[in-house]
């Protein structure tokens, strides 16, 4: 069955990238925006600046999408602390008004969210119901996102992920210590923040199931890989799986540390695994082990499955 046409907005992102290449299978035609117009391969697409949300409006009307998939956020978490009035105005003005637009013209709307809305205080892992308090900038904007998109009227889906990552593009954590296990002998990571590291094309192949099934009930739902481990635990398997496969000809010492000698601007929640039953239940989804999302990612095979 095609998924008709779909509009991924900020195309570009390590996640645009990859619901661009995975629902090319299944969608009638994929259409996408980044800011300037143009994708990082040289393909054109459509100019969408976030920040300037009344283009948001005419845009729609004018691509008549049957979904629309925002990828776009303002992500660097640190930055967004001297940043407050962008990181808002992207992740939390940008939304609402997408959202509105996709309520007046009947478009089927997929939005993320982040775990960085709890507080990190939680010993089980979070339901959509559970209460939100973000720690930072960052978190909070995503959060007045959520509750901007729920708002509209559009129906919607709110996919709150975490730890996301693709070993083949964008900014994340493995491709950070991809990068430094190869500078350096030693390495410090923090071992008391709790998560689940979740590749992109596990979202993409959810967001792929998710259209074909379509929307039934709108509001939130937690996407992520299954299982749990710290930053320090996710830094050890990147490399003793970038080892075994030679892309790294040998692993640095990777010293675990606690967040306090790792200052950072932002503060980040000490756990915040997401609890994805809901989700899973309602599109018949099985979402593989942090581990095995890592393994495959670093084979760089069954990315389309
Ligand atoms: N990365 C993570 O660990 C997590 C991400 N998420 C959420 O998942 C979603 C996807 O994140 P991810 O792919 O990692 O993010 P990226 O930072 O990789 O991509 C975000 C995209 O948004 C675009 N963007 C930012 N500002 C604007 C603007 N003013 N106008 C148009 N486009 C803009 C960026 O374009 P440009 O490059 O031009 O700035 C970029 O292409 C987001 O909603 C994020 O909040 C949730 C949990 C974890
Ligand atoms: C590079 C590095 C980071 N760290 C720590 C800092 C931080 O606590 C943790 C992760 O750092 P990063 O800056 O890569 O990750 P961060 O930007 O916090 O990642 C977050 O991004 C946003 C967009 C989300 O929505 C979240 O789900 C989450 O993925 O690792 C170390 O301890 N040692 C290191 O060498």
């Amino acid at each position: 069955m095609s998924l008709g046409r779909v509009l991924v907005v900020g195309g570009d992102g390590q996640l645009g990238v990859e619901l661009r290449r995975r629902l090319a299978a299944d969608a009638a035609q994929v259409l996408a925006t980044t800011r300037s117009g143009r994708l990082a391969d040289g393909g054109a697409c459509e100019a969408l600046d976030l920040g300037e949300a009344e283009a948001i409006a005419p845009l729609l009307r004018r691509l008549r999408p049957d979904h629309v998939v925002n990828a776009a956020a303002y992500t660097a978490v640190d930055r967004a602390e001297s940043e407050p009035a962008l990181a808002q105005a992207i992740n939390a003005v940008a939304p609402g008004r997408l959202a509105q637009a996709c309520a007046e013209l009947g478009i089927g709307l997929v939005h993320f969210s982040t775990d960085y809305v709890f507080d990190g205080r939680g010993q089980r892992p979070y339901r959509e119901d559970d209460a939100t308090a973000p720690l930072n900038v960052y978190g909070r904007s995503k959060l007045d996102g959520e509750r901007a998109v729920a708002a509209s009227g559009a129906r919607h889906l709110i996919l709150r992920t975490a730890w996301v990552y693709a070993a083949d593009q964008g900014h994340n954590f493995l491709r950070t210590m991809l990068r430094l296990g190869g500078e350096r002998d030693e390495l410090r990571v923090v071992a008391d923040q709790r998560g689940s590291p979740t590749p992109t094309w596990l979202l993409a192949d959810a967001v792929a199931r998710i259209l074909e099934r379509g929307i039934a009930e709108p509001g939130v739902r937690h996407l992520a890989a299954a299982g749990e481990t710290t930053w320090h635990g996710f830094a050890e398997a990147i490399f003793a799986e970038a080892v075994a496969r030679g892309l790294l000809a040998r692993a640095p010492r990777v010293l675990p540390i606690a967040t306090a000698e790792y200052p950072t601007p932002a503060q980040r929640p000490a756990y915040s695994v997401l609890d994805t039953r809901s989700l899973r239940e309602e599109y018949g989804l099985e979402l593989p082990d942090w581990r095995e999302g890592l393994r495959v990612s670093l084979d760089g095979t069954s990315h389309n499955g």
